[in-house]
């Protein structure tokens, strides 16, 4: 029944405006699936390839489409991944874009649960899952790489880990941002919004703290339950490998200093979560850190570990992080992705599944989080590309 007979290649828009990959899988039974393929903007370097948009198209339809179309299931996720791999034949998916292959390992998930009648979640977690949902990481002030004369840090988040259910976190991180708009506000601070529509104010990141703490209790006051703090330093990209040290608007730090900061941040800002506190080969410096905080917020390794068990494993091995980043794109296949969080559960380390900066309306995130009970999802707070993610973890929640 879950024959693939026929795979679609398109370029359509992201968030950003540029062209990405969208893919239609559809099986012999008539099951249908369409997904698209987000992108990165502070993308780390062991990540798979995205090549441009119609250049992954050809390659795909050159290479992957035969090796699809009557010869895999697509309720097989393992077979058309396999398949995947074989038709690029890289490591890093650098002949047929992992763009290509992750907009086909998602529609082809989306075409078999089509064909079962079950909700993707479902289907890719078992019978057994639904029943737990992440706490949304919402970002709500950014700068970074996200967008220009804004904080060093590149996401401030809200993580409304009182919330009673995945709804009202929803709304108690749209509530958020809407108090970072009315403190700048008072503040005369104006703001458009970076690439993920969080508020992208000229301030200090230290400045930046205190507007997000203002904002978070007068949300509190609103919703009633507790909201805490969370970072994305994205570290890589503030890193000067020729000096040797991380480089922010005012100072400079080293590796060491780097540590005893973030440290410090976690402890004044009661940090429930610390993405990319340092740069992407750190893995030392990742478990300093993690000896020093892991006992009370979460150290999460995105650049650091790209969604790679290879990666990941090292990682475990030297006690860097105790939490892994998992973004689909990042390593090419929902398979892979899998994986890496199968490998994370069994080690003790928390997967947070991940949008990326680059998105579309497309909602498959939001399943695998249910899908594999993961602890966050970080999919933004405001927009359509995000609330496409949160509106539909509001609907799973429903059974709707
Ligand atoms: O760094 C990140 O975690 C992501 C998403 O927030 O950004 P980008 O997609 O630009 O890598
Ligand atoms: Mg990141």
């Amino acid at each position: 029944m879950t024959l693939v007979t026929d795979v679609r290649l398109r370029r359509v828009l992201d968030s950003r405006g540029n062209p990405t990959v969208e893919a239609e899988v559809t099986t012999e039974s008539g099951g249908f699936g369409r997904a698209a393929a987000p992108s990165g903007a502070s993308t780390g370097e062991y990540e798979a390839i995205e090549r441009p948009a119609e250049e992954a198209i050809a390659k795909a339809r050159e290479l992957a489409v035969p090796r699809l179309e009557g010869q895999v299931y697509a309720g097989d996720q393992r077979g058309v991944d396999a398949a995947l791999r074989a038709a690029d034949g890289t490591e890093n998916f650098s002949e047929i874009g992992a763009n290509s292959a992750v907009a086909i390992s998602m529609a082809a998930a989306k075409a078999a649960s089509d064909v079962l009648g079950a909700p993707l979640y479902q289907h890719l977690g078992g019978a057994f899952r639904g029943d737990e949902y992440p706490t949304p990481l919402g970002n709500v002030v950014g700068g970074g790489e996200h967008a220009a004369d804004a904080t060093d840090i590149q996401e401030f988040l809200a993580a409304p880990v009182g919330a009673p259910s995945v709804t009202e976190a929803v709304f108690a991180n749209a509530a958020v941002h809407g108090a970072v708009h009315d403190v700048l506000a008072e503040r005369d601070l104006p703001a458009g919004k970076g690439d993920e529509g969080a508020w992208a104010p000229s301030v200090s990141d230290a400045e930046a703290f205190a507007i997000v703490a203002e904002a978070i209790d007068r949300a509190e006051d609103e919703v009633g339950f507790e909201i805490r703090m969370g970072l994305d330093v994205a570290a890589s990209e503030m890193w000067d490998a020729e000096s040797g040290v991380y480089e922010y608007s005012d100072t400079t730090r080293t590796s060491e200093e780097q540590v005893d900061y973030v440290a410090g941040l976690v402890d004044d800002h009661d940090l429930v979560y610390v993405e990319d506190p340092l740069e992407e080969d750190d893995f030392e410096g990742f478990a300093d850190l993690t000896d020093r905080v892991g006992d009370r917020t979460l150290v999460c390794g995105d650049d650091l570990f790209v969604t790679n068990v290879e990666r990941l494993q090292r990682g475990i091995d030297e006690g860097a992080g105790n939490s892994i980043l998992v973004k689909p794109n990042q390593i090419g296949t929902l398979s892979d992705a899998f994986d890496a969080v199968e490998l994370a559960r069994d080690n003790g380390y928390d997967a947070v599944i991940s949008h990326r900066s680059g998105e579309t309306e497309d909602t498959t995130i939001a399943h695998l989080a249910v899908a594999t009970a993961a602890p966050f999802i970080k999919t933004g707070a405001v927009g359509g590309e995000r609330t496409a993610k949160l509106n539909e973890l509001i609907r799973i929640e429903e059974n709707a």
